[in-house]
């Protein structure tokens, strides 16, 4: 039985609507009358006949993340090419999980197009918010229609209010929803995740069968547990296996092995089911150091800094200053979570670590891709990191030699760790 969440409310005059084109967000917001001229995002269109948008309503958190991946490729399959097709949500400001997401789109300004029948086939079969733009003759005002189509007809619900300019919000809409669906703040928040997907992919009750039954002791540790962070490619793997063999430590990775059969199944997730599996991935590996550092150092190759700095960085578009605030809840390290005695973040300038990728010559995760040409997406992942509040992290220059780093770490951890 899914878990009910509860629907975001609409109040459409106190929303605000972000529209992404080429990667920025255009704002706008509704009124009972126009402004002098329409928002920019409606102002930049060429002539367009129409423009439409559908946000999803769900109650069912892990049925609403899967729905918007597969409208995304239904309507990218099936739309007009003339069509255009831009990711878009509507929030309250400052109003935690009001954000509803969903796709505009402008119809070409040819003759009459499929685009509304498609649309409302879709709006019907997935109980979705169907609302249209419509420009006055001017071309210089533009009304949205929110549309009902209880039983097969469409019936405007007579919002016609006028569409406005609106202020970016001060941080990006994404943060207003980010709490358990981007970053996790507990074991069990996560694990739920996990639990409600069980209903539409099997595979997740495997995964918790390997999960422990609650977040494991986060008591701090009797040997040190040293993290070791980094974009790819920036030396993380060759640094945490020399710094096991120096300092006869225990190395583990976070996902953790026991769960590496699923992780490609996940990773090709929406986030919300994806970020809660490298969630728990974190619990199962605190949990195996916890048991390791009675007896002997470890060390981790990546941990939860990784985890949360990907979800933000993913949820949020735009450079880093769309970031959630400095300080904000969503960088503070979980309280069930294991606070490592140390957090070595490796940096790496990026021509240098373009060139340590290709040497190396293995495959690269989607993200990896993105942060490859998305020079946004890496600034806003290496900005996350550097937010992240809890256990100690220390940013080091991964440029030197292997050895040069091993030994500038080794004399940081022994000054730190007393070891
Ligand atoms: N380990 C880990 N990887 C994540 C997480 N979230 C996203 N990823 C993605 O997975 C990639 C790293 O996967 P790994 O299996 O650690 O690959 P790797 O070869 O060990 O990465 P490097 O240590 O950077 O070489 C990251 O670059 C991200 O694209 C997370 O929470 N933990
Ligand atoms: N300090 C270093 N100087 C030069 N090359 C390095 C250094 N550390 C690692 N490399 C090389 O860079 C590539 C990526 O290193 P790796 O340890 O796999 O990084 P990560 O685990 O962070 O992805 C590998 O080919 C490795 O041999």
């Amino acid at each position: 039985m899914a878990a009910k969440h509860a629907l975001p409310v609409l109040r459409w005059s106190s929303r605000v609507f972000s529209v992404e084109l080429n990667g920025a967000p255009f704002y706008f917001a509704l009124a009972d009358r126009p402004e002098a001229e329409a928002p920019r995002l409606f102002g930049q269109l060429p002539r367009a006949r129409r423009c439409f948008s559908l946000l999803l309503r769900s109650a069912d958190r892990v049925h609403a993340a899967r729905l918007h991946a597969r409208l995304r490729d239904a309507l990218l399959r099936e739309l007009p090419p003339e069509c255009r097709l831009a990711p878009m949500c509507s929030f309250l400001p400052e109003v935690r999980d009001s954000v509803l997401r969903g796709f505009f789109l402008q119809d070409g300004p040819d003759s009459p197009s499929p685009t509304p029948r498609l649309l409302e086939a879709l709006a019907q079969q997935h109980a979705l918010l169907l609302c249209s733009y419509t420009p006055d003759r001017e071309n210089r005002h533009w009304t949205q229609h929110v549309w009902s189509l209880e039983g097969g007809t469409r019936v405007d619900v007579g919002t016609g209010l006028c569409v406005v300019c609106s202020e970016a919000p001060r941080c990006h809409p994404a943060a207003l929803s980010m709490i358990n669906s981007d970053v996790f703040r507990t074991f069990q928040d996560a694990r739920d995740v996990l639990t409600e997907c069980v209903a539409v992919l099997p595979e997740a009750s495997s995964v918790l069968e390997h999960l422990p039954s609650r977040a494991p002791s986060s008591a701090p540790p009797a040997f040190p547990v040293l993290v070791v962070e980094g974009l790819d490619a920036t030396g993380k793997t060759t640094l945490t296996e020399s710094l096991r063999d120096a300092l006869g430590a225990v190395l583990l990775r976070s996902p953790p092995q026991s769960l590496a059969p699923w992780r490609a199944l996940f990773d090709r997730e929406p986030p919300l089911l994806r970020r809660a599996f490298y969630a728990v991935g974190n619990y199962v590996t605190a949990e195996q150091a916890a048991q390791q550092a009675m007896k002997t150092p470890v060390v981790v190759d990546r941990f939860w800094h990784s985890t949360a700095a990907y979800a933000i960085a993913t949820a949020v578009s735009g450079p880093p200053s769309g970031l959630p605030d400095p300080g904000s809840e969503v960088y503070r390290w979980p309280a069930d979570l294991l606070r490592p005695s140390l957090v070595v973040l490796l940096t790496l300038d990026p021509e240098e670590r373009r060139r340590r990728l290709r040497d190396r010559g293995q495959g690269k995760t989607e993200e990896e891709r993105q942060l490859d040409h998305n020079q946004l997406f890496r600034l806003r992942v290496e900005e996350a990191y550097r937010r992240i509040s809890g256990p100690p992290c220390i940013a080091v220059d991964a440029s030197p030699s292997a050895d040069q780093l091993l030994q500038q770490v080794l004399l940081l951890v022994r000054s730190r760790c007393c070891l």
